[in-house]
């Protein structure tokens, strides 16, 4: 994996051609536009693998890396996504490689002692992608994938989601390579104190306000918020999704679902449809499937006491591998990214997708899906409402005053509700798909904010 992904984007410092390093580079097209000019497979498949010290893996598509086949790199995803919102908004060369190459990128090393006495180490990331809006904002997230190109796509995005959101942040994410479902309470805390006292001097109240995403959780925001404290004094306000004893937000740990909800009401209402008339997919939960409908309450309650829906009677259990592909209206995709892609995408049977995870479909799958009609809803647009909420938070921390649920509720339904008025005005204006309406909508205010401030050093 590269180390730098902004070194490894900067196709200007390499022989080849542009083409090589985009996505769209599937190998036999990487073959056509190769110094051999030799459209055959094996070949460059071969060229590709003697190269690989050269070229930065992930990157290139190198045989043997498992962003070969099927799954996009994720970096290159999404900045190939910002570049065709540059195009569309006619942005300068210069301000669009000022925006994609991120603040700072931070790589620590964090060991700790097991229960057992023996030492572990994990690697953790933090980039801080962009600030001209604000504070840099995003989650952290713990998994045995985090990798440092993911970790950028994911930081890129936020500064995209918040500035759709048009709340004043950038964006920043960060995440440890581990599996915190292997690691004890005590070890998880041992990991996120040890990480926080490698960054701490790197985030805050007014710089860069971590959260929680994937394998963290309040717990984890409540052992940063202690660390942090102990070289800066008590400060909330230095993350959100906290307990709601630590100054957390009513509101706050549903968020991200219930912003989905209004983002699925007002895609829906769009096309004369609702949500109770619907089939729909969620992935994140376990595989099961009722075409009756599935007793929400009661499945909640069973994967509490049995830890996981092994069991449930409510429905019968399905191939997870085949999940994506069962019939359904609504596709809701809320776990890990890239698991549409070209791969995929043709099999795919839903008419609506709406993107709850980051980044769960490349480019490659939103061509193909949109031959086939597919509308798709996408991230940082359909999940903001967790950030938007993480805003409210970090507000009410800071005015010292705390606001009821209804009220953390009812602001979100407006933003939500204005930001697709937004996206869809986007749309109009630059005639191209909603992926691409919420990308010149963030892009274009966070391009407008950096010209704004200047470029005096
Ligand atoms: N938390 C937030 O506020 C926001 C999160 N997101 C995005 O939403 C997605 C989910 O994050 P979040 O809800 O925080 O994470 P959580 O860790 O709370 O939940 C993730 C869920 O996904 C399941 N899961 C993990 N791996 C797979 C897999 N390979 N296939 C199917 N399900 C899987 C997990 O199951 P198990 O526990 O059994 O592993 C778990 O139930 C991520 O893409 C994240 O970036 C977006 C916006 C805000
Ligand atoms: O709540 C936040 O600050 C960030 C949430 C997040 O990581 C995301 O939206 O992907």
């Amino acid at each position: 994996m590269a180390d730098s992904p902004t070194q490894a984007l900067d196709a200007d410092a390499s022989p080849f051609p542009d083409s090589f390093y985009t996505p769209s580079a599937s190998l036999p097209e990487a073959c056509a536009s190769f110094p051999c000019h030799q459209p055959d497979w094996n070949r460059c498949h071969f060229f590709l693998s003697v190269m690989h010290s050269y070229l930065v893996a992930g990157q290139c598509f190198v045989p043997g890396s498992d962003r070969f086949w099927g799954k996009m790199n994720a970096l290159v995803a999404t900045s190939r996504n910002f570049k065709r919102a540059a195009k569309l908004l006619g942005l300068d060369s210069k301000l669009e490689k000022s925006l994609l190459i991120p603040f700072r990128e931070i790589k620590v090393e964090c060991t700790i002692p097991k229960d057992d006495g023996t030492l572990a180490s994990f690697v953790g990331f933090r980039v801080q992608h962009d600030n001209a809006r604000g504070p840099m904002k995003g989650g952290i997230r713990f998994h045995h994938e985090v990798d440092p190109d993911e970790v950028n796509a994911l930081a890129q995005l936020m500064t995209w989601k918040t500035a759709v959101a048009n709340i004043p942040y950038g964006g920043a994410k960060g995440g440890i390579g581990c599996s915190p479902g292997e690691l004890s309470v005590s070890e998880l805390e041992r990991l996120t104190r040890v990480f926080t006292q490698k960054i701490h001097d790197l985030i805050g109240i007014h710089t860069d306000v971590p959260a929680p995403d994937m394998g963290t959780n309040p717990q984890t925001m409540a052992w940063i918020l202690d660390e942090y404290s102990k070289f800066h004094g008590y400060s909330p306000a230095v993350v959100t999704g906290k307990p709601i004893d630590l100054g957390g937000s009513l509101g706050r740990d549903a968020a991200t679902g219930r912003g989905v909800l209004f983002a699925t009401e007002s895609l829906l209402a769009d096309y004369g449809k609702s949500i109770k008339d619907q089939r729909f997919i969620i992935q994140g939960f376990g595989a099961i499937k009722n075409p009756k409908g599935i007793d929400i309450e009661k499945l909640l309650q069973h994967s509490a006491e049995n830890h996981g829906i092994k069991g449930f009677n409510g429905g019968e259990s399905i191939n997870p591998s085949s999940f994506l592909t069962e019939d359904c209206d609504v596709l809701i995709p809320a776990a890990l990214g890239g698991v549409i892609n070209r791969e995929n995408a043709n099999d795919i049977k839903a008419k609506f997708i709406i993107e709850a995870a980051n980044h769960p479909s490349d480019p490659e799958a939103d061509e193909i899906l949109s031959k086939k009609g597919v509308v798709i809803l996408p991230d940082i647009y359909a999940n903001s409402g967790g950030v938007t909420v993480s805003y409210f938070e970090w507000v009410q921390n800071i005015q010292g005053f705390m606001w009821d649920e209804d009220k953390v509720n009812a602001e979100l339904k407006t933003y939500m509700t204005r930001s697709f008025k937004g996206m869809k005005e986007m749309c109009k204006t630059h005639n191209c798909d909603l992926r691409m309406g919420a990308f010149t909508l963030g892009v274009n205010r966070v391009a407008r904010a950096t010209v704004l401030r200047g470029w005096e050093a």
